[in-house]
């Protein structure tokens, strides 16, 4: 079999949130992370607290060599001969060295693979003003790789497959007198209602946010109760608030979610991190650590699914993704996979999909006006 053809493509950037790798990276790392936002004090003072509970080391850097690893094995049992590169938002390697560095090795367009599955600006836009600025930041003369950004992935098939495997597991492992009446309880990352309110295309009338996720949330349940052969209900809930306490964000927060789950006489509890690609610290500290107290707390069996992280299927979504992308680049019309209701995302985000709400800020990979 012939190589698959990945023209116009000759690399692949990983782009992802980066994380503190040691107790003095935290400080500054908290400072790159909220530079201009106006989080309280406090909020960043426990948070820190959070870090420093797991020797001021995130998890999120170790996945993402993990996952490059996994990526590149891939790609290289399926005769792609692509150099991988990655880059962060916050923290070393940082997205500007990285493209410079891409420059050099005269790359010339790459795909982009965010860890990061839905729409919003926090979770999209952000990471394509940050590609917007790494190119921007290229010294003069330099050249200057075009990205594009492969589309979101949060009803890939290769996506749901593990998440629907770690949620049939953790109900597995509950006790058997809680299992069938067991919740299934979705958790994302909240964010400011405002910004729920405007992500998406405009022409969507936004919340695209919420919505993206109540739709991947009905899938997996669906294709739980096939493989359990129970039907339980579910709900999407939210951690990690963060902001002044003033601005309304995404509720119900998963403690509070519990509690009012113990008050209906509810048997147990499922959480499926369903907004995150890995177990990142706001699954380590506030789910594993925080909510998993509240549950002690209120005597309610919970247990928590695991992500994606470097299962097979969710690495091969890169490549798929990859190829997808290149075949439609060159006027092609390959199949689409896509679950749920939503179907297939875009290529690019169309003109004032999921604004900053602060500023408008010049960002890749989207329509021209
Ligand atoms: C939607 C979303 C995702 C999911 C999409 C994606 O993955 O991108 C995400 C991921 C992450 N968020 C992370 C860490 C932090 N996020 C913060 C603050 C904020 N997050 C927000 C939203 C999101 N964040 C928002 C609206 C803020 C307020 C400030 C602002 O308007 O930007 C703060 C500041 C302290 C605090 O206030 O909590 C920290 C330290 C880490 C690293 C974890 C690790 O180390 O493993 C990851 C993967
Ligand atoms: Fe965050």
């Amino acid at each position: 079999m012939p190589n698959p053809d990945v023209s116009p493509y000759d690399a692949l950037l990983l782009v992802s949130f980066g994380g503190p790798e040691g107790p003095d990276d935290v400080v500054p790392f908290l400072e790159n992370v909220t530079r201009g936002r106006g989080i309280p004090r406090e909020r960043l003072e426990e948070v820190g607290e959070h870090y420093y509970l797991f020797g001021g080391r995130s998890p999120i850097n170790d996945q993402n060599r993990s996952f490059l690893a996994a990526m590149r094995a891939d790609l290289a049992a399926h005769g792609i001969d692509l150099p991988v590169y990655w880059g962060n938002r916050n923290w070393d390697p940082y997205l500007k060295d990285t493209l410079r560095q891409m420059s050099e090795d005269g790359v010339t367009r790459a795909a982009c693979f965010v860890t990061s599955a839905y729409s919003s600006w926090s979770s999209c836009r952000q990471y394509r003003e940050n590609l917007w600025d790494a190119v921007d930041a290229l010294p003069d003369g330099a050249a200057r790789p075009a990205l594009d950004k492969l589309r979101h992935y949060f009803n890939h098939p290769g996506f749901v497959a593990p998440v629907v495997d770690a949620t049939v597991a953790a109900l597995a492992d509950l006790p058997d007198e809680a299992r069938d009446g067991a919740r299934i309880v979705f958790v994302t990352h909240s964010i400011p209602t405002a910004m729920n309110d405007s992500s998406g295309p405009p022409a969507q009338g936004g919340g695209a946010y919420e919505r993206q996720h109540r739709d991947v949330a009905a899938v997996v349940s669906g294709r739980v109760a096939e493989v359990t052969g129970v039907e339980r209900e579910h709900d999407l809930v939210y951690c990690s608030r963060s902001g002044s306490p003033r601005t309304p964000w995404l509720e119900p927060d998963v403690n509070d979610h519990l509690e009012a789950l113990a008050a209906q006489g509810v048997p147990g509890a499922v959480l499926v991190p369903v907004g995150f690609v890995s177990d990142h610290m706001e699954v380590i500290y506030d789910l594993d650590t925080e909510a998993m107290e509240t549950a002690e707390k209120l005597g309610l069996p919970v247990r928590r699914a695991g992500t994606p992280g470097d299962d097979e299927r969710f690495v091969a979504v890169v490549r798929q993704l990859l190829l997808e992308r290149a075949e439609r680049e060159r006027g092609g019309d390959p199949e689409q996979p896509a679950l749920g209701a939503t179907g297939p995302m875009w290529d690019r985000c169309p003109v004032g999909c999921c604004p900053n709400p602060r500023a408008e800020r010049p960002a890749l990979c989207q329509d021209t006006a």
